[in-house]
């Protein structure tokens, strides 16, 4: 019997570099980028875009990457990524069509399996434009064999736009049933600068305590093309917190944190948009602003 109940939830893409998870997302998500301002209290995960379908809604969500903990900051690091793991609701493991499975893909899935061990994973074998017949068939069967045949696997390529519905279709299938998160019209309007102003957000907050959060707001003032070149914008932001103390922590010695800030923002957001940005960030003080309507207001809350 068809399943005609509607099933929504989390998943996020993990792999290896390069594996193409970016270029998936995208090509599922289409246009529509979430308005990360609207998201739901359950998570505390970036969105990185909603898939709206008739029969289901995918929210795919951002995971911070794994790595091996050398140090207390790492360990930690490692129990974010660990709940962000066993709260999502699905796992996509990105394996390319054209790289034999390796140790590294070993690596993750132990990871994701330790940390998630009642996660369902769907293994993606992406990019299989780039391989023929012949070599698709062993890599299929490679990867069945790393995940074991409890899960399913799917080739797809996002670039030629190749089974990204089965794609959407099986992962959706792993979702519990249950209402969308999200309007559907919550979805277009302004998501790049939101979007951007979250990233920056991100980045300003990467390695902070948890009071910060709550202190700093982005907005982003400007953006326009960069004079002289065509595949360039400019994007100028104002990052807003509420006392000194909490601008030297952004800003760090001699500027230095701001523009690492800076550079992170920037991959972000240019890896986001597919052009290249420049990025001027300045840090200024709203007193209270949380407090305040007319700030926030201004803020864009
Ligand atoms: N031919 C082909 N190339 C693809 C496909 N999907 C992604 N690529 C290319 O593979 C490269 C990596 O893709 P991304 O989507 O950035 O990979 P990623 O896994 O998000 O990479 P990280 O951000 O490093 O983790 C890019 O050059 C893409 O254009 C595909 O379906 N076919």
């Amino acid at each position: 019997m068809p399943d005609t109940e509607f099933h929504s939830g989390f998943v996020c893409f993990v792999g290896r570099p390069n594996t193409g998870k970016s270029t998936l997302t995208n090509a599922m998500v289409g246009s529509k980028i979430a308005i990360t301002s609207s998201r739901p209290q359950t998570t505390r995960h970036t969105i990185r875009g909603i898939v709206h379908r008739e029969h289901a809604q995918l929210i795919l969500v951002d995971t911070p990457g794994l790595h091996r903990p050398r140090t207390l900051l790492g360990q930690r690091l490692n129990e974010l990524v660990r709940d962000t793991y066993s709260e999502v609701d699905v796992i996509a493991l990105c394996i390319p069509a054209d790289e034999k499975v390796g140790p590294g893909d070993r690596w993750i899935l132990e990871q994701i399996r330790h940390m998630a061990p009642k996660t369902p994973i769907v293994g993606l074998v992406t990019k299989i434009d780039k391989v023929g017949k012949a070599q698709l068939a062993p890599q299929l069967m490679a990867v069945s064999k790393l995940l074991g045949p409890e899960c399913e696997i799917v080739p797809v390529s996002a670039t030629k736009g190749e089974q990204v519905e089965v794609v959407v279709d099986v992962l959706a299938s792993k979702l519990p049933e249950g209402p969308a998160f999200y309007p559907d019209g919550d979805l277009t309007d302004e998501p790049e600068e939101t979007l951007m102003a979250e990233l920056i957000r991100e980045a300003a907050l990467e390695g902070l305590d948890d009071e910060m959060p709550h202190s700093l707001a982005v907005v982003i003032e400007e953006v326009r093309d960069h004079e002289g070149r065509e595949d360039m914008l400019d994007v100028h932001a104002l990052l807003y917190v509420e006392r000194s103390s909490q601008k030297g922590i952004i800003i760090g010695k001699g500027g230095a944190r701001l523009r690492e800030v800076g550079t992170a923002a920037r991959h972000q957001i240019e890896r986001l948009l597919g052009t290249k940005i420049y990025l001027e960030l300045h840090v200024k003080i709203a007193k209270d602003w949380q407090r305040d309507p007319k700030q926030l207001g201004r803020l864009g809350f």
